[in-house]
Order: C-alpha cells, then structure tokens, then sequence
C-alpha cells in the first residue's frame, strides 16, 4: 500500500502519510497506551467515588493529566531500559531499540510531558493531586526502573507501588487530601501487582534472563513464583474487602469482591498445580500462568468498576 498522496495537477509535493502516521504510533507506543487504560480506569473511579463533587471538566482535565504522565513515565522507562529492552523478545521492537526514535529525543519527550501534567493538574485541581503525581513518576522511573528492577526480585512488590497510586490522585485531585479510602484502593493494585506480574514472568523468564533482569523465576526458579503468586493472590481478596468493612461500600460490592476473588484464587490454584518439571517449569505451556495473567486484567477492571457502581447506585 503506498501512502502518496499525489496532486492530481502535479503541483504539490507528494505527501508521505503512511511514514507519518507511523511516525506517530511511534510516540503514541513510548507511552505504553495499553498499560495506561487500566491506570486512567483505576484513576477516573478514585475520582468518581470521592465524597466531593468535582466539576466535569476539571475531573476530565485531571484523569488527561494522570495518563500523560503515566505515559511520559513510561517515555522515560523506555530511554533508561533501551539496552536491555534491545535484548528481550517482547520489548525489541519498541521505538528507541529499533532506532525509530533517538534516545535522547524520548527522554526529552517524557520530561516536557511530566512537567506539564504536573503544572497542569496543579492548576486545574489542587497541589496536593499535583504533588502525588510528581511523586508516581518519580517512584516509577526512579525507584522501579533505575534502582530496584536491575538489583533485586523485590523490584515487582515495592517498585509496584507506582502503579497503584492512581486512584489515590484521582481522589486526591476530587477532594485536596487523601484519607483512609484511597490509601485502601492504593492496597489493593499494591497488593494485586505482584501475582499480575509474576504470572506473566512464568513463561516471559527466557526475556529476562538474557537481559539479566532479577524477575522472581530467574533467581528463585518457577516453583517459588508460582508460590508467591498463590502468597499475594490469598493476601489481595481480604484487602479488596476493606471498602465494605470500613462501611465505604455496601454488599453488593463485597459480593462482587468475594466473587472475583474467588476466581483469582481459582487461577492462583490452577498456577500451583499446573503440570510442571521438577523445577517448576511448565509442561503445559504456562496456560494457567497466562489465564492468571489474563484474569488480573479483568479482575482489576470489574472491581474497580463494581466499587464505583456500588457507591453510585447505592450510596445514601
Ligand atoms: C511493577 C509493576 C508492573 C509490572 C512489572 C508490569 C508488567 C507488565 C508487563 C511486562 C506486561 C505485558 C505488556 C507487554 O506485552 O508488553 C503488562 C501488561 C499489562 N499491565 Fe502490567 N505491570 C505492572 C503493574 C501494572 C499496573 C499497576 C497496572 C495498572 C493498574 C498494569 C496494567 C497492565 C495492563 C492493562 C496490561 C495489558 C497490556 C496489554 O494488553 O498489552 N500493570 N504488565
Ligand atoms: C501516574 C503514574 C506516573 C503512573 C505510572 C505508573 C505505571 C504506568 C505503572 C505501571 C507499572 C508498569 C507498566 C510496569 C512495567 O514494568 P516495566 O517498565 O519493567 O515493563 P517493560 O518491561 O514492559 O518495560
């Protein structure tokens, strides 16, 4: 397909759109859009379930500047990870390691977009949201991808704690403070991330071992991350019961909760026992690690989703 757009007259330059489309989905991809669905998801229903009413246009201003700076976030990640991203399968063909976009023009790319999301949401909300995410990228770039990913297997449980702080600024940019409720929905992706990881590394571990990235199979082998994901998944279902036991969300809720949980736990399960080697390593083709890791992106939207119905259609 030729993307030449000619004049008819023959007066004007060809135009090359298919290059510069491409050239957009470039940019668009160092800002890992499909990892962003679920943050701004999480975000838009800390915002939502905030007992302070915030005017639409605002709340839509802050959850556009909670994704970009998610995606500038993820911008820097990409500048700082380009050699080790160049060695492993799923990240090789990203913009910087297939020399589409020049390192330096990424970087330069995710500081202006932090910086605005940053002044932005401090104007059209409060400082308080600003500061907090400020903060999410810092921890995201700084502590997760330039200090603990490369040194240690804990990089998922405490560099994870970036993600989850979403709902806490959308509530945050909703109300000007953060209380016990969005410290909660905080617990609750910290608490989901790592067997939402380390189901994926099950069969994704080849990666990192070429790129000497300490992920939990690599040091500890698959037996012990299977072990761990069935750790954090018991370890999540009470926490997403918070809400209802500190009267934030009713039953209907709590029901949904159980339920989901129920299902995860299933799947953490399945994990454990899946036909395996003596040293843990699937001999079914990782399906149940790859159906956990499929269900932590379901289980995340419905409960979120099911929190933000239930303080919607039911609250007093
Ligand atoms: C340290 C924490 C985390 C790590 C290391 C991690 C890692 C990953 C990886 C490697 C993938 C596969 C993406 C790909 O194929 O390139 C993925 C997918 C995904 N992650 Fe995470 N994740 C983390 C936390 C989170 C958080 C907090 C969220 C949102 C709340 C999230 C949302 C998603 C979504 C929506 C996908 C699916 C993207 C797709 O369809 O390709 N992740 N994650
Ligand atoms: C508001 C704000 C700043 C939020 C940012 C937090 C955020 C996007 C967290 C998600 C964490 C994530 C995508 C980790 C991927 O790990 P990785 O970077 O090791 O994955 P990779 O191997 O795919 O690069």
């Amino acid at each position: 397909m030729s993307g030449h757009a000619i004049d008819p007259r023959g007066a004007q330059a060809p135009l090359d759109t298919s290059a510069d489309l491409s050239e957009v989905r470039d940019w668009i991809a160092l800002l890992k859009p499909r990892v962003m669905t679920l943050v701004v998801f999480t975000a838009v229903v800390g915002l939502l379930v905030a007992p302070a009413p915030i005017h639409p246009v605002l709340g839509v201003a802050a959850i556009l500047c909670i994704a970009v700076a998610a995606g500038a976030a993820g911008a820097i990640n990409m500048w700082y990870d380009r050699d080790i991203d160049a060695l492993m399968r799923r990240t090789a063909r990203r913009p910087i390691p297939s020399g589409r976009i020049e390192p330096g023009q990424a970087l330069g790319f995710g500081l202006v977009l932090s910086a605005a999301s940053v002044a932005v949401m401090g104007l059209a909300t409060n400082w308080v949201a600003a500061g907090w995410l400020a903060f999410s990228i810092f921890f995201y770039v700084a502590i997760y991808t330039m200090w603990l990913k490369r040194r240690t297997p804990q990089n998922i449980v405490i560099g994870g704690a970036a993600g989850a702080f979403p709902p806490v600024i959308g509530w945050a940019a909703a109300t000007g403070d953060v209380t016990l409720v969005p410290l909660i929905l905080f617990a609750i992706i910290f608490m989901w991330t790592p067997p939402h990881f380390w189901a994926l590394s099950l069969w994704a571990h080849g990666d990192y071992a070429r790129a000497k990235v300490p992920m939990l199979p690599v040091t500890h082998g698959a037996r012990e991350t299977r072990r761990q994901v069935m750790v954090y998944t018991v370890a999540l279902v009470p926490v997403t019961l918070a809400p209802w036991l500190v009267g934030f969300a009713g039953p209907a809720y709590a029901a949904v909760a159980a339920l989901l949980g129920a299902g995860f736990l299933f799947h953490a399960w399945r994990v454990l026992n899946e036909p395996q080697d003596a040293a843990g390593r699937s001999l079914a083709n990782d399906a149940a690690a790859r159906a956990t890791f499929k269900y932590s992106l379901y289980y995340l939207f419905a409960l979120f989703a099911a929190l933000a119905v239930d303080r919607m259609a039911f609250a007093a």
